[in-house]
């Protein structure tokens, strides 16, 4: 077994490969070429009309503190073999790139970019494994979330994954993203406490069974706390957990904050209306219902379509894991590379599958609304120096379908691609988490609700500009004549 060494950097969280291709465009002196790369995603996750970026606060802490520290040398030299000079080239490196993104709590949509780092080759290289590992994740569980909020209109949502998250980063992040999707508080104390997210929790079946008896456990608990939310389904939810929960709240009177009781198992249609009742028989109209198990928004809206009486929804396992799509699947893509004569010069990846190739060139998307009442028009997809600010009419076409095409008037037009850094130094002053997702919750009201219901949305245009689309197809064009006269 190899030696291990301590966990003191984040900069070797990148694929092998890319060391390798460092290696590589050091010892052949183009290392410092400049270069483009761009982030995009080519499908929505969950058959969604939209997604929430997230992700962009841990990415601006990982370049700050991008550098290869003693123990990553000495891992790389004494245990991956690269040679002593290779060595000293990395102890020097320092991050100079410029990245731009859009910002976290912004709508985005599959096909445009949504981060681009530009600088030199071996900085572009370095930082490809750990932006999509982050931008990947993070837009997932926010996205998920945005699911989830958009079937319990104004109920509360309470996150409670950690238990069953991939590991201890993805909860505490996931958690974190699904607030700015639209939770409301998470169990998980950590998350509360570094991102000050409202913590929030109930009790488990473990205090009931301590006590072997609903009554004495729910009066323990409401004699050690003001607020209580007991959990009544440890033996029979009707019969004695409801009753008893009742019974403690009654003799405690104004001792305790009694916020209602939490469902966790069976029928939960059938059951909260019984228990709805209880409660209101008993004279206590305000408490709420509770519920968690296995739920997401199709279980969730099918509940509600039962007239199920709950008014605070506990979501863990299937948001955190995202658990019907774990991957989102955005790819980081070369763009542009500078020529022997300093110019720059759009490449592409050019795949049998057409929906994999990509649009080369320096881009910006521009967010594109009715002047009238702010509501999206689409995406447009243009090359860095056009500035559709400038246009009286827009003309947006289907980048593979052409046919599909619209005139646009009359309209505002919003650069989403903001400098993040500026040659390796931080230029973006970042939002607090509020701000972020109250961000995201205003950027969603101003998208059709064609694009936002859950199921079968409508399909967001995001279009290329004209300039942009041409250069694509002379790229491809110009590609397809070298490898048929063989000069590639
Ligand atoms: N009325 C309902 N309509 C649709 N789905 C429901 C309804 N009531 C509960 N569910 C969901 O059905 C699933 C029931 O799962 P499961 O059989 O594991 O629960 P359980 O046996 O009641 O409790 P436990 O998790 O303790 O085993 C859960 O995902 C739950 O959210
Ligand atoms: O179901 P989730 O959406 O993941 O929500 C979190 C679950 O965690 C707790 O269960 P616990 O760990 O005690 O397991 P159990 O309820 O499945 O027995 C809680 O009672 C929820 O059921
Ligand atoms: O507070 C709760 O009720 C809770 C917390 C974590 C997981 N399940 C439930």
């Amino acid at each position: 077994m190899k030696k291990t060494l301590p966990d003191d950097s984040y900069t070797l969280h990148t694929d092998l490969y890319q060391l390798n291709m460092i290696e590589t465009y050091w010892r052949k002196g183009i290392d410092q070429k400049k270069a483009i790369f761009e982030v995009f995603f080519r499908d929505l996750p969950f058959d969604n009309g939209y997604a929430i970026f997230a992700g962009l606060e841990r990415l601006v802490s990982y370049i700050n503190k991008l550098k290869f520290t003693e123990t990553d040398l000495e891992y790389l030299r004494d245990e991956v073999g690269y040679k002593d000079d290779f060595i000293d080239y990395l102890r020097n490196f320092k991050f100079t790139a410029t990245i731009r993104s859009v910002v976290e709590g912004e709508v985005v949509f599959n096909k445009e970019p949504l981060i681009q780092v530009e600088g030199p080759l071996v900085d572009c290289q370095l930082v490809e494994t750990a932006i999509l590992n982050i931008v990947n994740y993070q837009t997932l569980i926010a996205t998920k979330a945005a699911r989830i909020r958009s079937v319990v209109g104004n109920d509360a949502l309470m996150e409670f994954g950690t238990r069953r998250a991939q590991e201890l980063d993805a909860a505490i992040w996931g958690t974190r993203a699904a607030y700015i999707g639209g939770f409301d508080a998470t169990s998980n104390v950590r998350a509360g406490k570094i991102f000050g997210i409202p913590a929030s929790g109930t009790h488990a079946h473990a205090l009931v069974q301590a006590y072997r008896n609903d009554y004495e456990a729910f009066k323990a608990y409401a004699t050690t706390h003001k607020d209580c939310v007991f959990l009544v389904d440890t033996y029979d939810t009707l019969k004695s957990g409801v009753p008893n929960a009742i019974r403690v709240a009654k003799e405690m009177g104004d001792k305790i904050n009694f916020l209602g009781v939490r469902i966790d198992s069976g029928d939960m249609a059938y059951i909260s209306k019984r228990v709805r009742e209880q409660l209101d028989e008993a004279g206590f109209k305000d408490a709420k219902i509770y519920a968690s198990n296995d739920l997401d928004e199709k279980t969730i809206m099918n509940l509600k379509m039962q007239g199920a009486k709950i008014s605070v929804w506990g979501v863990g396992t299937k948001l955190i894991t995202a658990y019907d799509q774990p991957a989102l699947g955005a790819v980081y893509k070369m763009v542009a590379i500078e020529d022997e004569n300093g110019e720059m010069e759009d490449t592409i990846k050019i795949s049998s599958n057409a929906s994999k190739v990509s649009t080369p060139g320096r881009k910006q998307v521009w967010r594109i609304n009715k002047k009238a009442d702010g509501k999206s028009e689409g995406d447009y997809v243009a090359l860095w120096y056009e500035d559709p600010r400038n246009e009286e009419e827009l003309y947006m076409f289907h980048p593979q379908y052409t046919y599909i095409n619209k005139k646009v008037k009359d309209f505002t037009a919003r650069p989403l691609l903001k400098d993040i850094f500026v040659d390796g130094e931080q230029v973006y002053d970042l939002p607090s988490l509020n701000e972020i997702k109250q961000y995201a919750h205003e950027r969603l009201d101003s998208l059709w609700e064609e694009y936002r219901r859950e199921l079968n949305p409508q399909e967001y245009p995001v279009d290329l500009s004209k300039d942009c689309y041409d250069n694509k197809m002379k790229i491809i064009h110009d590609i397809h004549e070298k490898i048929n006269s063989g000069k590639i």
